[in-house]
């Protein structure tokens, strides 16, 4: 596959504030003028959204690991082929909050299935088509979980909801991520406030730019 876009992906610990540093990176692209989308895994389109739903779903207390790693890359690739390779080949910058980082992480490590089958079904799932680059929000579990528990609007999903160690599991297996692909993958510490976390991961995206 051809694409001229750039691929840029947002990734990190639940609560970390990849969405809201997703929404001044958008606020400050449009200012650029650069054509951009904005997109989230699991979801970013119908079929996509659907599979999340079940995902997430606190009922589905019975899912097996594996069908749930299925059904991330399952998602994935729908929305890659449906929305992501569309938008590169026509040249824009895509944003995706979360991908194939997040799988490793959350069913490669956290739910002890292995990264390397996790990333199997994901070369499956994707191919070749990786981002070009990914800005890991690091944010201690603790701190990710209390920033969720703050924010009573939000509904707490069967994810947030695995417990403490998992979750540092996860923020472990970022850091092995990130340490594996330095050229990838920019890691910013995430404690400090949105607007700090906002600038630097501005300054990521920035020195990319096409
Ligand atoms: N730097 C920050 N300091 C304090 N609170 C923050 C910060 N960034 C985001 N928040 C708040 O933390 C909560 C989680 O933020 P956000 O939804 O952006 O995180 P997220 O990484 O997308 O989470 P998830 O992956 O679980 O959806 C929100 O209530 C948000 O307002
Ligand atoms: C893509 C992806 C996501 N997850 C987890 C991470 C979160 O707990 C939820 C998604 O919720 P968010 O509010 O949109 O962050 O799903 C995962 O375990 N594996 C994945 O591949």
């Amino acid at each position: 596959m051809k694409k001229n876009g750039l691929f840029v992906t947002l990734e990190g610990p639940d609560g970390a504030g990849k969405t809201s540093v997703m929404e001044i990176l958008a606020a400050r692209l449009k200012e650029t003028g650069k054509p951009f989308i904005q997109t989230r895994e699991p979801g970013g389109i119908r079929i996509s959204e659907m599979i999340r739903e079940i995902i997430l779903d606190q009922a589905n207390t019975e899912m097996d690991a594996r069908t749930e790693a299925l059904l991330y890359a399952a998602a994935r690739r729908q929305h890659l082929v449906q929305k992501i390779v569309p938008a590169l080949q026509e040249g824009k910058i895509v944003l995706c909050d979360r991908f194939i980082d997040s799988s490793i992480a959350y069913q490669g490590a956290g739910r002890g299935i292995g990264t390397e089958e996790v990333r199997e079904i994901n070369r499956f799932a994707i191919g070749s088509t990786m981002p070009d680059l990914t800005i890991l929000l690091d944010l201690s579990a603790e701190e990710g979980l209390a920033r969720i528990a703050r924010n009573k609007g939000r509904e707490v999903n069967r994810l947030d909801s695995e417990s403490l160690e998992f979750h540092r599991i996860v923020r472990a297996e970022y850091e092995t991520i990130a340490e594996t692909e330095p050229e990838r993958v920019i890691r910013i510490d995430a404690s400090g406030t949105l607007e700090e976390t906002a600038e630097k991961a501005w300054a990521s995206l920035k020195s990319r730019l096409p």
